[in-house]
């Protein structure tokens, strides 16, 4: 049988398009941003999000990432503005990351890769639900936000996530996540680039407009050693690391990346 898609060697990125062939198509994602290349579009609105705390329900380790997974079923936690026309639904959220704290993140960003990169991923309820909305060009907004290591001790506390890290160290595990206001986790500033891309993984559908947090925010060794101690197999199955499930850089071929900053 066809080993489901991953990031291993046999069923990794650069294999993604023998069973899904949307993903060597013209608009995928992530991309290197080059400062020199991004156009600074003055009528970039600013982007707001009003999530319910009471919308979080539960943390699950699937094997390929950590996600917590909102209720969706009308708005309730909403993303409004930036490049978008209307209110997307909050839908779940999820990180990448890599296996030491140099690499992690899938937009590199001139040149630099953050250690990880979370995705607050949000769905156009105009297309009536997400699986509709996946097959839309505006279907889809996902705010991506970079993780630096800081050695500085005023780390990420509110990092709620990472506690929860415990309860789901194996594949299939899940775990109540509620009371939870991911918008805690957005840096200071609300500068951010967009382009036009896809989903990060299979099957890599062109649905995606990518707003991109210039800050990162910042988590500690610990925290990231945590992330790390995931395992991408089972409880009952030897532990394997939970690290480096990031998709390398694709082909901009010609999309403009626009900044809402100077
Ligand atoms: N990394 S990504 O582009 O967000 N990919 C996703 N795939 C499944 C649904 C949520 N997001
Ligand atoms: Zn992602």
């Amino acid at each position: 049988a066809q080993s489901v898609w991953g990031y291993d060697s046999d069923n990794g990125p650069e294999r993604w398009h023998e069973n899904y062939p949307m993903a060597k198509g013209d608009k995928q994602s992530p991309i290197e941003i080059n400062s020199k290349d991004v156009r600074h579009d003055s009528s970039l609105a600013p982007w707001h999000a009003s999530y319910d705390p009471g919308a979080a329900k539960t943390i699950l380790n699937n094997g390929r990432t950590c996600r917590v997974v909102f209720d969706d079923s009308f708005d309730r936690s909403v993303l409004r503005g930036g490049p978008l026309t209307g209110a997307y639904r909050l839908r779940q959220l999820h990180l990448h990351w890599g296996s030491s704290d140099d690499h992690g993140s899938e937009h590199v960003i001139d040149g630099v890769k953050y250690a990880a990169e979370l995705h607050m991923v949000h769905w156009n309820p105009k297309h009536g639900n997400f699986a509709g909305a996946l097959k839309q060009p505006d279907g889809v907004a996902v705010v991506g936000i970079f993780l630096k290591v800081s050695g500085k001790h005023s780390v990420f506390i509110y990092f709620l996530i990472l506690e929860e890290i415990d309860n789901i160290k194996t594949k299939g595990k899940e775990a109540p996540f509620q009371h939870f206001d991911p918008s805690i986790l957005f840096p200071k500033s609300r500068d951010y680039w967009t382009y036009h891309g896809s989903f990060t993984t299979p099957p890599c559908e062109e649905c995606i407009t990518w707003i991109l947090l210039r800050e990162p925010i910042e988590v500690s060794p610990d925290q990231m050693a945590k992330l790390r101690s995931l395992s991408k197999n089972g409880e009952n199955e030897a532990m394997n690391p939970l690290v480096d499930n990031w998709r390398p850089p694709q082909p901009v071929k010609g999309r403009v990346v626009r900044a809402s900053f100077k």
